[in-house]
């Protein structure tokens, strides 16, 4: 059986968002399976933090479903969030504690029992053992980035949640990051990203979903997207050197303006 048969480890159903008057997320229904990296893609304000702040119960949706595990979040929120790990942004750690210590705090938050020579592990899979001592606030961005991943799969969740794990990244960074979100679904776990990168989109993505004005528009393999919609007059339009590429196929279906 594939994983495309087995239950969804995540299943979004007619998710509703809304600030005020204003609706941020408009129906949006997907699903993520075990082994899968899913990436969901959209200008800026589109609606992917809304939807994953929802997923990961930071937010109250106004309707719909969501399934962690097979947990209904609002009704069973423990369940869901014991399966789910969420990569928390470089503020979210005290810079003056050491890496170590950051790593030994949220094992203990998360319950997960660590001996000195897991932590060495941790370190050791992060190429941080040298470091163990400094400071979270002495540390560059791809180092905090790298901490930070490592400290959303301590617990070895099914699910994890990461909102732009690469931006401002440099390029050995950015590779080194994939692989680490590769190894997530190397374990059979799935991983649901967020990135404005087609790039990323395109080397690491079994699927993605093309989100625009709150709206799910695409969702579909990069390369299937590419497939079906080289030939669209708005993407022929914007084809910069000869070859569609899904950044291509994303603006001519989301359009050239700038969001604001
Ligand atoms: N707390 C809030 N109150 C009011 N409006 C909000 C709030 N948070 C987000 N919005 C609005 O909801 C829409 C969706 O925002 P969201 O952050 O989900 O988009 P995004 O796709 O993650 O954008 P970006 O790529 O810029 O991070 C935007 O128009 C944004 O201004």
């Amino acid at each position: 059986m594939n994983n495309q048969q087995q239950a969804p480890i995540l299943e979004v159903d007619q998710l509703n968002v809304r600030y005020g008057s204003f609706q941020a997320v408009k129906d949006v229904s997907f699903s993520v399976h075990s082994g899968e990296i899913f990436g969901l893609l959209g200008p800026n304000g589109a609606g992917k933090t809304s939807t994953l702040s929802s997923i990961e119960g930071l937010l109250k949706p106004l309707s719909g479903n969501i399934t962690v595990a097979g947990f209904n979040t609002q009704e069973k929120p423990l369940h869901a969030h014991a399966n789910m790990g969420v990569q928390l942004q470089a503020t979210s750690f005290q810079p003056e504690l050491t890496i170590a210590e950051i790593i030994r705090l949220f094992a203990g938050i998360y319950g997960v029992d660590l001996n000195n020579e897991t932590v060495k592990e941790k370190l050791v899979e992060i190429n941080l053992l040298d470091a163990a001592g400094k400071k979270f606030g002495e540390l560059s961005g791809g180092q905090q980035q790298r901490v930070s991943l490592v400290i959303s799969t301590i617990h070895d969740p099914q699910l994890v949640l990461l909102d732009e794990p690469t931006s401002g990244l440099d390029p050995q960074s950015r590779r080194q990051l994939w692989e680490r979100i590769e190894g997530i679904r190397g374990k059979g776990n799935a991983v649901l990203l967020t990135t404005h990168s087609m790039e990323e989109a395109e080397a690491v993505c079994d699927r993605i979903a093309i989100i625009d004005h709150g709206r799910i528009i695409a969702i579909n393999t990069p390369q299937a997207l590419i497939d079906l919609h080289r030939n669209d007059p708005e993407v022929l339009s914007v084809v910069r050197k000869g070859k569609v590429t899904l950044e291509d196929v994303f603006i001519g279906l989301t359009g050239r303006a700038v969001r604001s």
